[in-house]
C-alpha cells in the first residue's frame, strides 16, 4: 500500500509551525487571517524582499532554519489578462522557480502537509462547462495565459510526483477568479474586478460621461471572495487527501458585462459604459465544476453582491497608493 493511502486527513495541530508563502498577497493574507482566527499560534511569513523565493539557496536555508511542518504555497507572480499576455516569459519562469524551490526545500525537511495553489486557467480554452478536474490536459490552452498555466500545471505534477516518490500527503487546489480586500488595483496589471472598481469609482468622482472596459463584455467568469478561498484552503488541508487537484469556486458565473453593471450600481456611477474590443477577451467561459469540493463538505459563504459591496468599501478606505 502506498504511503498516501495510509494518511487520514485530520485537524491540524494549532501549535504546528505553519509557513504561509505569499502572506502579504490577496490570498496569502486571507489565509493568514483565517489561521489566526482559527487559533494557530506559530505562523511564519516572509515578504519577497526578506526572502526572494526565486533564490534557491536562500529558500533552502530558510526551510532548514524555520523547519515548517505545514506550508500554504500562495506566493506567485500573478496578474490579469494583459499582464499575462505581455510578460509570458516572466510568468512562466518566476512561477516555476518559486514552486520548485519551495517544494524541493519542503521535501528536504519533510514538510508533512503542503497545499499548492494553482488557477482555473490550467484548463483548455474550450473545456466543457462547468469544468471538471478531469478536463486537465484535454485540449489547447488559452493563448493569453498559456505560460502561466503551464507553470501551474507543472506545480500540480510536482505535488503528485512528491506523493508518489516520497509518500508525503500534499495536495493542490485550483481556485476560480478571486477578489476581495488586499487585491491588486493597478490600472494595467490587475484582474477585471479590481480594475472595474477603480475605474467606476474614479469616473464617479470625476463626473466622467463614460468608462471604457476591455474586450467585448461577452466572456463569462466565476468570482469567489478571498475569505472563502482561505476557508476552503484550510478545510482541504484538514479534510482532503488525494493526488488529484480540487476545484475551488462557487459554481455560478456572470458575463463581464453583467459584472460591469453590478460594479457601476454598487459604486453609484450613472454614466455610460463602452467596450474596447482591441483588448483581448481571453477564455470565453470559465465556470468550475465544484462537486468534488462540495463532496468534502465545503460551501462558499459570501454572495457576489455582498462581496462586491464590502470590497468597494475596503477600496475606498484603504487604497491611496495604487500600484500603477
Ligand atoms: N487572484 C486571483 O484571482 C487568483 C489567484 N490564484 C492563485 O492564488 C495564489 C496567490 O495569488 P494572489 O494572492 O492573487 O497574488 P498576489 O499578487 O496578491 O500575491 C502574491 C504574493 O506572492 C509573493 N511573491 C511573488 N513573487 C515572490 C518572490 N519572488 N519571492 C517571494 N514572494 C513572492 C508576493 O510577496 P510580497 O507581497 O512580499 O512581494 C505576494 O505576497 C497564486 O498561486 C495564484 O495563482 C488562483 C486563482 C485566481
Ligand atoms: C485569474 C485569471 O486571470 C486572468 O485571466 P482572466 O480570467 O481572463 O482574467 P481577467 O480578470 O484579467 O479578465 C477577465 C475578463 O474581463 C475583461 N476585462 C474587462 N475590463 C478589464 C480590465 O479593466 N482589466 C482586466 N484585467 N480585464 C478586463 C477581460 O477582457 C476578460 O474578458 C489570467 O491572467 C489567468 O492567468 C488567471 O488565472
Amino acid at each position: 500500500m502506498s504511503a498516501e493511502l495510509e494518511f487520514a486527513p485530520s485537524q491540524l495541530d494549532r501549535g504546528a509551525r505553519v509557513y504561509v508563502a505569499g502572506h502579504r498577497g490577496l490570498v496569502g493574507s486571507a489565509i493568514w487571517r483565517k489561521l489566526e482566527a482559527e487559533g494557530f499560534t506559530s505562523l511564519v511569513g516572509r515578504t519577497s524582499s526578506e526572502l526572494d523565493l526565486r533564490d534557491r539557496a536562500a529558500v533552502f536555508e530558510f526551510f532548514r532554519d524555520e523547519r515548517p511542518e505545514v506550508v500554504f504555497l500562495a506566493a506567485a507572480k500573478v496578474g490579469g489578462i494583459l499582464a499575462n499576455n505581455t510578460y509570458p516569459a516572466d510568468f512562466l519562469s518566476e512561477n516555476l522557480q518559486i514552486q520548485l524551490n519551495v517544494m524541493d526545500a519542503a521535501v528536504e525537511v519533510g514538510v508533512g502537509r503542503l497545499l499548492f495553489l494553482g488557477s482555473s486557467c490550467i484548463y483548455p480554452k474550450f473545456a466543457p462547462q462547468p469544468i471538471a478536474e478531469s478536463a486537465l490536459l484535454n485540449g489547447a490552452l488559452e493563448p493569453t495565459n498559456d505560460a502561466y498555466a503551464i507553470a501551474k500545471i507543472a506545480g500540480i505534477l510536482q505535488v503528485q510526483a512528491v506523493r508518489r516518490q516520497h509518500g508525503l500527503p500534499w495536495i493542490s487546489a485550483m481556485p476560480t477568479n478571486l477578489y476581495g480586500p488586499g487585491d491588486n488595483f493597478s490600472r494595467l496589471g490587475s484582474h477585471v474586478l479590481p480594475a472595474m472598481i477603480r475605474r467606476y469609482e474614479e469616473a464617479r468622482l470625476s463626473g466622467a460621461a463614460a468608462v471604457t472596459n476591455w474586450g467585448t463584455g461577452g466572456p463569462r467568469r466565476e468570482f469567489l471572495h478571498v475569505d472563502d478561498v482561505a476557508s476552503a484552503a484550510l478545510h482541504l488541508m484538514e479534510a482532503y487527501d488525494g493526488a488529484e487537484h480540487v476545484n475551488v469556486g462557487t459554481g455560478t458565473d456572470v458575463s463581464i458585462k453583467e459584472l460591469a453593471e453590478a460594479v457601476a450600481a454598487i459604486v453609484g456611477y450613472e454614466g455610460a459604459t463602452e467596450w474596447d474590443t482591441t483588448k483581448p477577451d481571453g477564455t470565453p467561459q470559465k465556470l468550475l465544476d465544484v462537486s468534488k469540493l462540495k463532496s468534502t463538505g465545503w460551501y462558499p459563504a459570501i454572495e457576489l453582491e455582498q462581496g462586491l459591496k464590502s470590497t468597494v468599501e475596503w477600496f475606498r478606505d484603504n487604497v491611496e497608493d495604487l500600484r500603477q
